[in-house]
């Protein structure tokens, strides 16, 4: 097998029950991505992250390159030595970090050009550089370098952006290494504009990619224009490849694009907002730090086997947060990172069982219980 495997097990409606073989193990989806943005995902232990039931992390290149650089991660092993995870890794190309978080850039048909927001120091990202670090680092799923298109953009806008993001794919893909257990994956751009994307999908198609994923989103759209966008994008896009949301999101938005055809998905959400008190539960979402919490001894849900659930009343977690005794962000991580893979596991069997939509509904009636 070179690059990486994928089989589709079963469907259901449009949502789609497969796995994904990799050279350092299988992913079962709709799986969801713990993001480990700094070779870390945040207040977790590697074994910590494993017991959630996560089976494929998120890291950075824009992280990675600035600190401590690819060639260190490289020299210490790659990145699965460096952070202790054995398991499948899949990295982000740094276009969309680069964006969000350097000052000072600057984009041009070679690469972006900007300033580390750690120290000032200027960096140079190009498609080739970006492979040549997703590769130093070891990652099992590279992406491809591209622009993730501001919103809202004009429909001209999103054209020229898209057609750079897709003359980078061209170029990610002559720069990739092919290795047996290792993939690409190309993404799809165009904004809100059918036509865009669907000329998107297939100039990525034309191309072939281990994978394909659905960039541009979870950019301020709200959920109502991301799930319209997945029901024109995914008809168009091949069956028999993974597809990947990028940077999705709230159990609510998991499930509808579920529904919709999507496999894979990572987010800051569970691992930021739980550092921050918010935990999200089958009812909604809980802000521990609430006063109403103080004197509660209940788990924060009932139905949770994690560490938090199994051991400690809302209450104490409460305390946890107003003494800012770091076990607080830490319990709270573990619980969000076990909900979600709960979630997504739910899921996964009521595809193979042809019970999603009963399912699915049900879940999305008791997220709209709000805060408990
Ligand atoms: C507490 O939660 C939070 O702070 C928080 C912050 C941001 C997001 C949204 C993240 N959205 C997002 N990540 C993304 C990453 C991407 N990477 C590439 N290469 N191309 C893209 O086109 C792209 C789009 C994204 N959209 C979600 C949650
Ligand atoms: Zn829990």
């Amino acid at each position: 097998m070179t690059g990486i495997g994928f089989e589709l097990l079963a469907t259901d409606g449009r949502a789609r029950r497969g796995r994904v073989t990799t050279a350092h193990g299988s992913i079962e989806t709709p799986a969801f991505m713990p993001v480990g943005t700094a070779a870390t995902v945040k207040a977790m232990t590697t074994d910590a992250v494993a017991s959630t039931g996560a089976e494929i992390l998120l890291g950075n290149t824009y992280h990675l390159m600035l600190r401590p650089t690819a060639e260190r991660v490289a020299q210490l092993g790659g990145l699965h030595r460096f952070m202790n995870w054995d398991k499948p890794i899949l990295t982000d190309s740094g276009g969309f970090q680069v964006m969000s978080l350097s000052d000072l850039r600057t984009m041009s048909e070679e690469g972006v050009t900007f300033k580390s927001h750690l120290d000032g120091s200027r960096h140079h990202l190009t498609p080739e550089r970006s492979i040549q670090i997703q590769h130093l680092l070891d990652s099992n799923i590279t992406m491809c370098l591209d622009e993730c298109t501001p919103f809202p953009a004009t429909e001209a806008q999103a054209e020229s952006s898209m057609r750079l993001s897709m003359r980078w794919a061209r170029r990610s893909k002559d720069a990739f290494v092919e290795r047996p257990g290792y993939g690409l994956f190309g993404i799809v751009q165009g904004s809100v504009y059918p036509e865009l994307r669907a000329e998107s999908v297939a100039a990525l198609s034309d191309i072939g990619f281990d994978g394909y994923a659905i960039g541009g989103l979870a950019v301020g759209e709200g959920q109502e224009t991301m799930f319209t966008v997945l029901d024109f994008t995914e008809p168009a896009m091949l069956k028999q490849r993974p597809r990947y949301l990028m940077g999705v999101g709230r159990p609510s938005d998991l499930i509808g694009a579920v529904r919709r055809g999507v496999d894979m998905f990572d987010c800051v959400m569970p691992t930021r907002s739980g550092r921050t008190g918010q935990a999200f539960v089958r009812r909604g979402t809980i802000n521990i730090r609430n006063a109403r919490h103080a004197h509660d001894d209940r788990p924060l849900d009932a139905e949770c086997g994690c560490p938090a659930c199994r051991s400690y009343g809302r209450g104490y977690l409460h305390h946890l947060f107003k003494a800012n005794e770091m076990l607080g962000p830490m319990l709270l991580t573990w619980h969000n990172l076990h909900y979600y893979q709960d979630l997504m596991r739910e899921m996964r069997g009521a595809i193979a069982e042809g019970r999603f939509e009963q399912v699915a509904s049900a879940l999305e009636a008791r997220l709209t219980e709000g805060d408990v």
